[in-house]
């Protein structure tokens, strides 16, 4: 709702009323309506101002209004008779001004922000466009490659930009409300016509033929199929026609996208991110009940890749850091690189690099004097104990020992340690000053404020942190193997790594899996295998009585590591050469790898590869949900988009099962098991069952049918 009072005398105050954003939901909108109403028919006021309560303007449309038929006034209109109004209208923008919240700004005479708000058109994320106006006013105010810029990356502006752009008319640093009422009575008498930002022409541009093709190609690029960006492209274009025929194409094509189940899937990412923060453990601890422990000072050990970019992440963050790698020459290396990463992210953001916030040490001495550890040396299990041995006997009481381990057993990390309770898993991503997803793995004995404390540093260092549960590769790489099986698999019996990955790409990942086995490296996960224990004579595709691959082992024999040794699955010019080129030697190599076998190739098509690959990855994330080591699909699904680059226009693997139809999925890993007895990773798993017997409910109904897992407290 919206609330109205009058002001030093002539001016209406409208206060947008919806904690906790303001969103514009129908009873806003009806609020919007009624007391511009009112406003506009008091003869004593003679301008308005429109601001939101609790010092945020608005977050845009009710996104949760989506998923059901609308009710009360569409915003088009209600923006509209803000814009027509015969009394100038000023917004004073706090907070956030952000999609449909921008787009009511847009809609006033006058923009007034605060000096920290932010402002942006962030329907991109959602599957949508700036549908209320916001394609057609953005680029008459401030011009096709701006409005194009902010529009197809959904970007959020800061008050600073804004003002360079002309997108507000003034910045302050006092109460913007008291200012925006300032500014309205020094403005009441003016006629807003001139201010009406519909009755603008497109600004000029000299070449506005090559901005849309340039940026529709690298839109295209980025989308991974998404409809939405290429939308934006299209609704922007039509700004250059006149107003009333660019609302038409935009109205267009927001029905198309509307329907196209792109934006229902990236809606519901949306809610899972948020939804994956109130996290709960079989003992019952959950999110609203467990206090952290604040983290001033951390120390990180192991200095590779993944321990600079978790240092860079906590300096960052506002975190003192000890950055500890025994090797004095690569202590210099990651000196340099952390300190040069610091200053162009600090460059980046505008603020000096506070490389005072971190300290490098060769030896474990300063972990006496932390809050929290994070270990980051090799994937080797018996290293890792032994540094977890070292901080035991070094940490003063209370201070959380956490791994970067990507799938190795906590609880054994934890049984090194004086204080099992404060032992978790802290699973960061590559670049890990920069990808967004941290897997926060709970022990058997880990204490809910050692997972809560864990959760509340990943969330300073701007991650969306998952709590999972303690099983060989947690959720991420657990569901990985089977995938990677299958397209191993898939080469044995004929298809070729470029024709996996194609088909993996076009459905919207950033890279096939060969493509991306090659980048990450193949020898990580052949160094695991052989700890594991690698069939006889390496040959054998048989292992533990289930089907084996050694495709991958055979590679890294011959030295074939990926793109760092110049092969792999693929050639590559030179050792970390970029570009991948289909290797005749793979070619060879695969058909006397058949020959000798006995394997004979067979024509392996499109959607063999997808449901083979996608199936078998999908049911693992049903064994997860059964096995209650990830609390709800949404937990998986925010860690595939986030972590493994799986397209958001998808939701994310669980939503996408559901997208297809649980029947439909049950169907066909039924018929694959068949034809693949050997395969245990292609058998349904009961919960998909039990789903499918259900009649398939939405995926925000899967909880339901979890048992809740015995607490191991
Ligand atoms: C034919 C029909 C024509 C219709 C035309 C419509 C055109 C306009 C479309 C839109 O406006 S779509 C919405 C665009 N806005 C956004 O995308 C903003 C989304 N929100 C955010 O980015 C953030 O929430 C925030 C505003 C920056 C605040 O971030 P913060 O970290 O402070 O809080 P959160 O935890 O993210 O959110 C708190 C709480 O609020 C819920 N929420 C946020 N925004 C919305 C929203 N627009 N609608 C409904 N609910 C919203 C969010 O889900 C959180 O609640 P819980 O999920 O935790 O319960």
């Amino acid at each position: 709702m919206a609330q109205y009072s009058r002001v030093s005398g002539t001016v209406g105050l409208i206060t947008l009323l919806n904690p906790p954003v303001n969103a514009l939901s129908a009873a806003v909108r009806q609020g919007i309506v009624d007391m511009m109403d009112k406003a506009l028919s008091d003869r004593k006021v003679k301008s308005v101002v429109i601001c939101g309560h609790n010092g945020k303007f608005c977050g845009g449309a009710d996104i949760r209004e989506f998923s059901s038929p609308l009710t009360g006034p569409l915003l088009i209109p209600v923006i509209q008779g803000v814009e027509s109004a015969a009394k100038p209208v000023v917004a004073a923008i706090e907070g956030v001004a952000l999609g449909g919240g921008l787009e009511l700004a847009l809609g006033c005479h006058y923009r007034i922000a605060h000096s920290k708000a932010r402002l942006g058109l962030p329907e991109v994320h959602l599957g949508l466009l700036p549908g209320a106006g916001g394609s057609q006013r953005l680029p008459r105010l401030i011009g096709v490659p701006a409005a194009l810029d902010i529009i197809t990356t959904g970007r959020h502006v800061t008050a600073a930009e804004a003002l360079k752009l002309g997108l507000v008319d003034r910045v302050t640093d006092r109460n913007t409300v008291d200012e925006a009422v300032k500014f309205a009575l020094s403005v009441a008498d003016q006629s807003p016509q001139s201010r009406r930002i519909s009755t603008f022409p497109c600004p000029h541009h000299p070449d506005l033929d090559a901005v849309f093709e340039g940026v529709m190609q690298r839109v295209r690029q980025r989308a991974r199929g998404a409809l939405a960006p290429v939308a934006c492209v299209q609704a922007v274009a039509a700004a250059t026609l006149p107003f009333a025929q660019g609302m038409e194409r935009e109205r267009e094509l927001m029905a198309t996208l509307f329907t196209s189940g792109q934006a229902r899937a990236q809606q519901y990412h949306f809610f899972a991110q948020r939804a994956v923060g109130r996290w709960s453990m079989p003992s019952g601890a959950r999110w609203d009940k467990t206090k952290p422990v604040a983290v001033h000072k951390a120390m990180v050990i192991g200095l590779g890749t993944m321990g600079r970019g978790i240092s860079v992440a906590l300096v960052q963050a506002g975190v003192s850091v000890v950055a500890m790698e025994t090797n004095e020459k690569q202590l210099m290396d990651a000196k340099q690189a952390i300190s040069s990463m610091l200053e162009r992210g600090a460059k980046r953001r505008g603020v000096a690099p506070a490389l005072d916030k971190i300290r490098y040490s060769s030896d474990m001495q300063p972990a006496a004097d932390v809050d929290l550890v994070i270990e980051a040396v090799f994937e080797d299990m018996a290293l890792k104990k032994k540094v977890f041995q070292q901080l035991s006997a070094l940490c003063k009481p209370g201070t959380f020992l956490c791994s970067n381990t990507s799938g190795l057993d906590v609880d054994q990390l934890a049984s090194e340690t004086r204080t099992p309770e404060l032992v978790v898993g802290m699973h960061f991503f590559a670049p890990a000053h920069v990808m967004k997803l941290l897997e926060v793995v709970y022990g058997s004995r880990s204490s809910p404020q050692a997972v809560a404390t864990a959760m509340e540093l990943g969330k300073q260092m701007g991650k969306v942190s998952v709590a999972v549960g303690n099983c060989r590769g947690f959720v991420g790489n657990r569901m990985l193997k089977p995938y990677l099986e299958q397209a191993f698999f898939l080469l044995e019996e004929g298809a070729t790594p470029e024709f996996v990955d194609q088909v993996l790409e076009e459905f919207g990942f950033a890279m096939g899996v060969f493509r991306m086995s090659d980048l990450s490296g193949l020898d990580v996960g052949w160094r695991v295998r052989k700890a594991d224990g690698l069939p006889d004579g390496h040959s054998a595709r048989i292992r533990q009585g289930c089907r084996y691959s050694p495709l991958g082992d055979l590679l890294c024999e011959q030295g074939r590591f990926g793109q760092k040794t110049g092969r792999g699955w693929y050639q590559y010019d030179k050792p970390g050469g970029q570009v991948a080129k289909p290797d005749p030697w793979l070619q060879d190599f695969l058909e006397k790898f058949r020959t000798q076998h006995g394997l004979v190739a067979r024509r392996i098509d499109h959607q063999e590869v997808l449901e083979r690959c996608l199936y078998a990855l999908m049911n693992e994330g049903f064994r997860i949900l059964e096995d209650g080591i990830a609390a709800g699909p949404e937990d998986i699904d925010v860690i595939y988009v986030l972590g493994y680059s799986w397209p958001p226009h998808r939701g994310g693997p669980m939503f996408y099962a559901a997208m297809v139809g649980l029947k439909k999925v049950l169907e066909r890993l039924e018929h694959y098991h068949q034809e693949h007895p050997d395969i245990p990773s292609l058998k349904p798993c009961n919960l998909l069952r039990k789903l499918v017997v259900s009649g398939s409910p939405p995926v925000q109904k899967w909880r339901e049918f979890l048992q809740k897992p015995q607490s191991q407290l």
